[in-house]
């Protein structure tokens, strides 16, 4: 997969260099390329921004350094993804989804957002997806940290990536969209509190129902809204592989 990131703050990607996804790039698997916006600027004080028509606070992304910037690093069946307050939320199925796409986009915006003639044009554009997400309800100061999370929540779900594929079965809004159940290390004793018995049975079916019970309760608890979504059939078929 190759997944190119246009930023007027290059730098704020450098922790891409790091851990999982550093190993991706070094290794092969993700072929990840980092822009600074400002490279197709052609004036000399390199301007990316300008005052918004119709007025109002703050400055707006230029859509002729943006064109020729994403002309230069968009191709055929590319998915060009821009993070904003406003797109649809980031998900786990949404990674999954975008994790099986060859070449994927990142359009990091700053100031008060991209000309929205950007994502207009390039949906025009034939060969061409366009996905405006966000990964979550508050206001952030640009696009960096949202493409920081999409594309390390994409490039964990490469084959060869994460060392033991099954850990991504059983994770947060995993198979059954359940969140985590608590996990416990040695020492079995620590600050006066115990591991759950059930955990040092060695009963694998016993401690898989613990967990799975733990999930529920937990999702429950703390994301009702996801119990509405699910997936009963998942849940059982977790149920008879205990
Ligand atoms: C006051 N203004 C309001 C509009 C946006 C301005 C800052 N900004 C400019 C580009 C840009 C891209 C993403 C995000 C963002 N914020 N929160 C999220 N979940 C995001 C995501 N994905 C924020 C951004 C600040």
């Amino acid at each position: 997969m190759r997944i190119d990131v246009v930023s007027i703050f290059p730098d704020y990607l450098a922790p891409l260099d790091l851990s999982l996804v550093g190993k991706a790039r070094t290794g092969g698997l993700l072929d990840l390329r980092v822009h600074d916006l400002r490279d197709w600027t052609t004036d000399r004080h390199r301007t990316v921004d300008d005052t918004p028509f119709g007025g109002g606070a703050g400055m707006v992304m230029r859509p002729d350094v943006w064109g020729t910037a994403l002309d230069s690093v968009l191709d055929d069946g590319a998915h060009l993804l821009v993070p904003t307050p406003s797109g649809a939320p980031l998900t786990q199925r949404t990674a999954e989804r975008l994790a099986e796409e060859q070449h994927l986009v990142v359009a990091c915006g700053r100031y008060e957002g991209i000309d929205a003639r950007v994502a207009e044009h390039y949906r025009a554009r034939p060969g061409v997806r366009v996905s405006e997400f966000s990964i979550g309800d508050y206001v952030l100061n640009g696009g960096e940290v949202a493409a920081l999370v999409l594309v390390e929540a994409v490039a964990r779900l490469l084959p060869g990536v994460v060392g033991n594929p099954e850990s991504l079965v059983e994770e947060s809004h995993g198979a059954a969209g359940l969140l985590e159940y608590p996990v416990y290390t040695k020492p079995p004793q620590w600050a006066g509190l115990d591991v759950p018995d059930v955990l040092l049975s060695g009963h694998h079916g016993r401690i898989a129902r613990w967990r799975r019970d733990q999930a529920l309760r937990r999702t429950a608890g703390r994301r009702p809204d996801l119990v509405a979504a699910l997936d009963v059939a998942a849940l059982d078929r977790a149920d008879l592989a205990t």
